[in-house]
């Protein structure tokens, strides 16, 4: 359908939307402060409480069926054997068999925050910065604004007497951030269920490339994400009494954890280039079309400590090339001040984003002796375990299907300009499962931009783009709805 035909439903809708702006804010709010770290076995319990917060709005909007499925209790490793996984919150709005059903998926959960780690305010209170225009807050962007974007875009509907252009289903999980454990059974339970009928899913959790134009994503890569650990006495010693004497647990590892990988970002474990997908000719003229620059990435890093100089090289690194990441140690001694202590036991955390053509198990194996052979290189007396903690698939899909096209014109409508089609160096593990699972195809529709600071310090989200986010899903919906196809 043209855009002109869409026309008196959009004047109607959008200045709706733009009047219901603080409301939305304020159900952001509420969201944010709620401490929903699905990685802080502590925290569990506040995880769920988000899930009921979700499961209240979604009721008063008029959602029905509205389940909070259980997982049932987290895998190994894990601290305490009982955990339970927080519940999917599933839901529907509309049941009408003349229309489309679209899945939204989204994720509750978010990345862990706290003051000490640089934050200019409390990461689990939303900002509103009037000064920049923008709301900090831990999940402000990554997912809690966007997944709150499709409350908001029925409430808009609502309000403004709008019919509602297809089913919705809601599928928002709280282990995102933690490798989803559980969901991928439960999709695969109800395919043939709750999901029945599903003729799209829309995923909004990613980011435009740069700060400035829109984008579609059709490509994601994958994360397999370990740990290794190095045991050797039974407590943290004084390294004044034992320090040269025995052998240190922390010194074996950090040696481990540099075999892996080198300062220019090459991945030092064999095996891995020979699974990637070669470059082909045609791959290059994509990234010419982009647009972004090495300025660009430097602004999002806030640094200049670039591997790459060409556009080319950057987006290729992201997005088509495996990295290998080292994220921290668990028992090792980080905070301020000068303690003299041997760690008994460490665990070194390190991912790796995995591209087309890599298969997981063979990854896996390959990480493993990897690790086995640089920890018997050392001849130390202690322990070593390297192990898998979780991985997500990999995902490349069609960037010109019916979704696709109704999303590029629903962004022309919001923003004025055709979208840029990137792929995303990040994960979101399920997006395949959906895809074979459900045998749908799987739009990613991202609100926010490329300097938000997601997973990191001070992250937050433009007001602008959580505006015309909610109006662009509004819009992809109806174009959707008036497609053809499927
Ligand atoms: N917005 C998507 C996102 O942040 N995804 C995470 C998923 C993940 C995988 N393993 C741990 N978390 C990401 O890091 O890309
Ligand atoms: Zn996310
Ligand atoms: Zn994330």
């Amino acid at each position: 359908m043209s855009s002109d035909k869409l026309k008196p439903v959009f004047d109607k809708l959008f200045p709706q939307i733009d009047e219901l702006k603080p409301d939305f804010i304020n159900v952001l709010k509420q969201a944010v402060e709620i401490p929903a770290v699905s990685s802080d076995e502590s925290l569990r319990p506040m995880v769920v409480k988000k899930a009921e917060f979700l499961a209240d709005q979604l009721k008063s909007l008029g959602f029905h069926d509205i389940q909070l499925k259980e997982l049932g209790t987290q895998p190994p490793p894990v601290t305490n054997p009982k955990l339970q996984l927080p519940p999917v919150v599933l839901s529907r709005y509309g049941n009408d068999s003349n229309k489309k059903t679209v899945l939204v998926y989204g994720h509750y959960d978010v990345q862990p925050a706290q003051m000490e780690d640089g934050w200019d305010t409390e990461p689990f209170e939303l900002v509103v910065d009037e000064a920049t225009q923008q709301l900090k807050g831990r999940g402000s962007t990554d997912d809690t604004g966007p997944l709150t974007g499709w409350l908001h875009i029925v409430r808009a509907h609502i309000e403004a007497g709008i019919e509602f252009p297809v089913n919705l289903i809601t599928c928002f999980e709280g282990m995102e951030e933690s490798g989803s454990l559980g969901l991928e059974e439960l999709i695969g339970r109800e395919a043939t269920g709750y999901f029945k009928g599903v003729d799209a899913v829309c995923i909004s959790d990613n980011y435009w490339l740069g700060t400035k134009k829109p984008v579609l994503t059709y490509g994601l890569r994958g994360c397999n994400y370990y740990q290794v650990t190095v045991s050797g006495p039974k407590a943290d010693l004084h390294s004044g009494v034992f320090g040269g004497v025995i052998a240190e647990p922390m010194v074996d590892l950090m040696q481990i954890l540099s075999s892996l990988v080198d300062s220019q970002g090459k991945i030092l474990i064999k095996g891995i280039d020979e699974m990637v997908a070669p470059v082909t000719e045609k791959e290059h003229e994509i990234y010419k079309k982009i647009d972004f620059s090495l300025e660009e990435l430097n602004e999002a890093s806030g640094s200049n400590t670039a591997l790459y100089k060409t556009k080319e090289d950057i987006l290729m690194h992201r997005w088509r090339y495996p990295s290998l990441s080292v994220h921290g140690v668990e028992g090792a001694f980080y905070g301020q001040g000068a303690k003299t202590v041997i760690p008994a036991k460490v665990n070194g955390k390190f991912s790796i984003r995995t591209v087309p053509d890599m298969d997981s198990e063979k990854l896996t194996q390959l990480v493993v002796d990897h690790c086995n052979n640089a920890f018997k290189k050392l001849g130390s007396p202690n322990t070593c375990h390297a192990e898998l903690i979780h991985d997500g698939a990999y995902w490349v899909s069609d960037p010109f299907n019916a979704q696709f096209t109704a999303a590029s014109k629903a962004t022309q409508v919001v923003y004025g300009v055709e979208p840029d089609l990137t792929r995303e160096g990040g994960s979101i593990p399920i997006t395949l499962t959906f895809e074979q699972q459900l045998k749908t195809s799987v739009l990613l529709l991202p609100m926010g931009r490329g300097d938000d600071g997601a997973h990191s310090i001070n992250e937050k989200l433009d007001i602008s783009n959580f505006i015309n986010g909610i109006k662009l899903m509004g819009a992809y919906l109806h174009f959707y709805a008036a497609s053809p196809e499927n």
